[in-house]
């Protein structure tokens, strides 16, 4: 039976660490475990510990200081030293079977957009570690609803998929912030995006200049078939366990698990 890993991925703040913690304690309610494997050196302490922690291998701090590096170069510095010691990787994954393993992702983007560290790490966890392996991918949906900014949103969302070749769940996150002043029907516009309905609106903001390629970006995620974005918040058990079910899905844990739907309409206006 091939084991379940999550990477949670998403630019700088979207609220991945918040999203671990919250499966890990929906996990608890259900009878289920799973385990937060820490990625980010820079990372800081949160409600439940890391089972397995990338400072445990090596220290931000410690490069930046000896290497003369900053906190970003450190950072990749950090992930290729990982990538070049997957063995340790390895003896700490041990033998979790039938438990979900979380990687938190670190949110700088040049490691989903163009270096190949995450890749091969994925591909090591598939090809000899057996796992299955789904990417979640946050924006939060305060940036997204922004239509000029839902598209760079998107864009970095596709290089991830693309660079990562994995099963893919995009996420909005932080729906609480924005689903009571905000018209529900927008919202849906969101979460099942129609980018050519979102240019009208871009295009109305932005220069002239930039229509042909705002038409063109538009044209190029609505060709990738984006799909949907599954609605986060963090608090509420009810949208974690739609995200978790669609995961379960997608890795097969739970053989033929029905994902539930995403909540109709009227149902996003209870969460
Ligand atoms: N309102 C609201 N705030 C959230 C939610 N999820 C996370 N946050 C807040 O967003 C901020 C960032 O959350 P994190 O989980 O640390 O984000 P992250 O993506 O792990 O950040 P980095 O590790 O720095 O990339 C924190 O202040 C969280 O409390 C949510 O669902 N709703
Ligand atoms: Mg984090």
């Amino acid at each position: 039976m091939s084991r379940v890993g999550v990477l949670v991925l998403g630019p700088a703040g979207a609220g991945k660490s918040t999203f671990c913690n919250s499966i890990i304690s929906h996990m608890q309610t259900i009878g289920r475990r799973a385990h937060i494997v820490n990625l980010d050196p820079a990372a800081e302490a949160t409600q439940y510990e890391f089972t397995i922690d990338i400072r445990d291998l090596i220290s931000l701090d410690d490069v930046m200081e000896e290497l003369h590096l900053g906190p970003n170069g450190s950072l990749i510095y950090c992930f290729e030293y990982l990538m070049n010691n997957l063995d340790w990787l390895e003896e700490e994954l041990g033998d979790y079977n039938d438990e979900y393993l979380i990687f938190d992702c670190p949110g700088q983007i040049e490691l989903y957009t163009h270096i190949p560290v995450l890749p091969a790490i994925a591909r090591h966890l598939q090809t000899q570690l057996n796992f299955s392996l789904c990417a979640t991918y946050l924006l939060e949906a305060p940036f997204v609803i922004d239509s000029s900014k839902f598209f760079s949103g998107a864009l970095s969302a596709m290089s991830a998929m693309i660079l990562l070749e994995l099963p893919h769940i995009n996420i909005l996150s932080k729906i609480d912030q924005i689903k009571d002043d905000y018209s529900k029907k927008k919202l849906k516009r969101y979460l099942n995006p129609d980018p050519t309905l979102l240019l009208d609106s871009t295009n109305e903001t932005w220069n002239p200049r930039f229509q042909k390629l705002n038409k063109t970006i538009a044209n190029l995620v609505d060709d990738f078939g984006m799909v949907q974005f599954l609605p986060l918040e963090a608090k509420n058990p009810e949208s974690v366990a739609t995200i978790l079910s669609y995961i379960d899905d997608v890795t097969q844990w739970a053989e033929g698990q029905e994902p539930k739907e995403p909540k109709e309409q009227t149902e996003i206006e209870d969460m």
